[in-house]
């Protein structure tokens, strides 16, 4: 059950006592009393935090512990500091009854017990300890936030023979305040919160304490900022209150303690000998293990979710693409690089990186298993490589969240390192069996466990490498990079047979930095060896490039130049096949690479209808939305064969460009897997792409000449993946309207 869905019913807990009404446990009261949950009692030391206990309305009484009272509690929460509950337990004693469950708030929760069992011999069954982990640096009732404990937790630590039906109440009484209820035993939670909570605390009080009495303190305070503030903002917090907690939890905070001061030994060596690595490393991991943490956080307050507002865009009539233009890198391309350069000997600069969401997804992915990159000028990385094997254990799961591309990368590059790991994701990559990913990794010989029939989450567990012989099935590209990392793990040599020939700028990639791979009579063979860091310049975004190509093509008076492709075999056979059907474009040559790199050329044409046959279909599957649009301009009938073979997200694609252009008049069927459409005027009106970038640049595409706009709704993945859109429009002279 959530917070949200948690009972309301008037007064449910009865009579709740306070004793010790300060911040935490005013907090508490306040919260329960705002709702109506039940009718607060509060017992003080001070009278004078009762008195404003009761006119600020935190508590409806302020009471003593005597039988009349103590008598009629159903809770009792110890809320003072934790040495002072051994005498508190002891004035209740002579009044308390059995069904009365007592719990605490305290900070440590050993000597908690050991309080109880002194007091009364054994730890009564009523008797249930607990601790909010929310807090302030504040005290006192007049700090009181009924707030506080929402979306934080409270750890409830139970004994053995804990009376059930007053553990029931105990959660339900933290749930009501918000807070989500874990249980733990004492013993581990007094470690825990020790380096969690006990460990900065004093930290913070003895930096402050060491500054305030050390030699020019004065200008320390008067200079000292943001950083400062941030790093000591605890040392405000009740000196009392920590006295107690160090006095009462000695072992577990030296043991820490003694962890931390050797570790602060390493750093003050690296500073003394001026060993820049060693620190870089320390600070890298901690950045990275941070950011973990925080996203940890966010994820369960839910702080970091941010409205998503739709936005439409369309593209403007009566326009040209005209001028030269450098695009964004590729993405794909980014994600390999990136990869390749934290797996080579030395430190690589990259230049013209995309940082789409899903490539922030590697890179952070890497970083968490101690890859240092760092972000220089605008799609500028530095990556410092550490080698094939020689990635961290993460501290955690690596997550690649929606980031196909991302699993496909880094799941042959966990299998070749020595740690297990687990890897989650999200949405789209949840349910779908990962059969042939994982059939190529288990083929590396590593062990992969999935609870649900090769689905993620999966847990990889390394084993002795082998040499390995891998025949692709398919020819996803993102399938044959996996195969070639997957081969760079072989002891001395493996072997890619890809489903197609062609260049791909997997195996032109690794060859640049430096990996051995050579073709065979059957495929590739790949030699082990290291691969070496490398600088380099992107080429340029695929399939933007096709699709201002096509738009040149659609829009009279065009007059485009790309100066930066880097065409693979497919990009290129689909360049000249949009040419063998009357385009108007000029490709470049082929390099010293392989690739078709430099600038292509573009302007107004009209298309022939034209005939795709089923492998054509298959090798044009990312463009195939491009060729519709194509066809729906093009002079004549055109067919498109072998759609029903394709993977179902490709056919499924098609099959909503064929529903936009059926919306927009143009006559078009489909069936049995085969696509006519009869060219002509689009009419225009508004079409959505159902949060798939490359379905809404092809819809976009759809409007350059239609009768009026053609309005592309639900675009926020589209403007995230291809943020430059509307600057390279500017710069080209058309158009774009984004709407929120
Ligand atoms: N401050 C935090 O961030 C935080 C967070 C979680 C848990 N805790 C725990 O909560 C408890 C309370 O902390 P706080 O921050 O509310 O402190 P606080 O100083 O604001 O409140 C403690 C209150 O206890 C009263 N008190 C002390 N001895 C007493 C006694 N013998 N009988 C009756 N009243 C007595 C004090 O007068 C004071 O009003 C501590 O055990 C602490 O470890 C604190
Ligand atoms: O936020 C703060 O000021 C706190 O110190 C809260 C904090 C913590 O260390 O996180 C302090 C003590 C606790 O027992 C639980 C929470």
């Amino acid at each position: 059950m959530t917070a949200t869905t948690v009972s309301q019913e008037k007064n449910q807990f009865g009579n709740v006592m306070i004793v010790g009404l300060g911040m935490i446990g005013g907090s508490f009261a306040k919260a329960l009393k705002l709702k109506g949950l039940a009718t607060l009692y509060g017992v003080d030391r001070r009278q004078g935090e009762l008195t404003l206990g009761v006119s600020t309305g935190v508590i409806d009484f302020a009471a003593e512990l005597n039988a009349e009272t103590v008598g009629k509690m159903d809770v009792i929460v110890l809320a003072t500091p934790v040495r002072a509950m051994a005498l508190v337990l002891s004035e209740l004693k002579p009044f308390l009854s059995s069904t009365t469950l007592v719990t605490d708030v305290g900070s440590t929760k050993g000597s908690v017990v050991a309080a109880a069992q002194q007091v009364f011999g054994h730890v009564p069954k009523n008797f249930i300890p607990g601790h909010p982990i929310a807090g302030a640096e504040k005290s006192g009732v007049l700090a009181a936030n009924p707030h506080l404990f929402e979306k934080h937790m409270a750890i409830v630590t139970p004994l053995v023979d804990s009376n059930p039906v007053l553990l029931d109440r105990l959660h339900r009484l933290w749930r009501a305040v918000g807070a989500d209820v874990v249980s733990m035993d004492v013993e581990h939670h007094d470690h825990v919160l020790a380096s969690s909570s006990h460990l900065p605390h004093l930290l913070a009080y003895t930096l402050v304490d060491a500054l305030a009495n050390g030699e020019r303190n004065q200008d320390i305070f008067k200079f000292a900022a943001g950083g400062f503030r941030d790093f000591t903002r605890i040392a405000s917090s009740d000196p009392v209150m920590w006295r107690d907690v160090f006095l009462a939890n000695k072992e577990a905070t030296l043991e820490t303690l003694d962890h931390f001061t050797d570790r602060l030994a390493d750093m003050r060596k690296a500073i003394e000998s001026g060993d820049g690595a060693s620190m870089f490393g320390v600070f890298t991991r901690a950045k990275s293990a941070r950011d973990h943490f925080l996203r940890l956080l966010e994820s369960r307050t839910g702080v970091a979710e941010k409205e998503v507002k739709p936005v439409s865009v369309s593209l403007l009539p009566a326009s040209a693409v005209q001028g030269g233009i450098s695009l964004l890198g590729d993405k794909f391309l980014s994600h390999k690089v990136i990869t390749i350069a934290a797996l080579s000997e030395g430190v690589s600069n990259l230049r013209n990186i995309n940082l789409g969401s899903d490539v922030k997804v590697t890179i952070q992915a890497l970083r968490d298993m101690g890859v240092v990159i760092e972000a220089l000028a605008e799609n500028q990385l530095r990556v410092h490589g550490v080698g094939l094997r020689g990635l961290k254990a993460p501290i955690g799961p690596i997550n690649v969240h929606t980031s196909r591309e991302s699993l496909y990368l880094l799941l042959p590059v966990l299998a070749g390192q020595s740690f297990s790991v687990t890897v989650i994701a999200e949405d789209n990559l949840l349910n779908v069996p990962m059969n042939e990913l994982l059939a190529l990794v288990r083929e590396m010989g590593g062990e992969v466990r999935s609870e649900v029939g090769d689905c993620l989450p999966i847990s990889l567990s390394p084993s002795e490498p082998k040499d390995i012989s891998i025949r692709l099935e398919s020819g996803s590209e993102p399938l044959r990079m996996a195969a070639f990392l997957a081969s760079l793990y072989a002891p001395t040599m493996g072997n890619v047979v890809p489903l197609f020939g062609g260049v791909s700028h997997c195996e032109v990639l690794l060859r640049y930095f430096s990996a051995k791979v050579d073709l065979a009579s059957d495929g590739f063979t790949v030699s082990s060896g290291p691969l070496v860091a490398k600088d380099m310049l992107l080429s340029g975004d695929e399939y933007a490039s096709s699709w201002l190509v096509l738009l040149a093509n659609l829009l009279p008076g065009s007059e485009l130049m790309i100066a930066n492709v880097g065409l693979d075999s497919v990009s290129y056979d689909f360049m000249s096949f949009l040419q063998s059907i009357g385009g108007n474009l000029a490709l470049p040559a082929k390099n010293e690479l392989g690739i078709y790199g430099g600038r292509v050329e573009a302007g107004f044409a009209e298309f022939k209808g034209f005939s795709l046959t089923a492998e054509q279909s298959y090798q044009f599957r990312d463009e195939l939305p491009l060729l519709c649009v194509a066809a729906a301009y093009a002079m004549g009938e055109s067919q498109l064969k072998g759609l029903n073979a394709l993977p179902y997200h490709h056919e499924d694609r098609v099959l909503a460009v064929v529903e936009a252009l059926e919306q927009m008049n143009i006559k078009c069927s489909y069936s049995n897997g085969e696509l006519s459409v009869q060219g002509g005027v689009p009419s225009g009106g508004e079409l959505d792409c159902a949060g798939d970038d490359k379905l809404a640049l092809a819809l976009l595409a759809l409007g350059a000449r239609s009768q009026s706009v053609i309005k592309v709704n639900d675009c926020q993945k589209l403007l995230e993946e291809f943020n430059e859109l509307e600057s390279v429009a500017r710069q080209l002279g058309f158009r774009c309207l984004v709407a929120q």
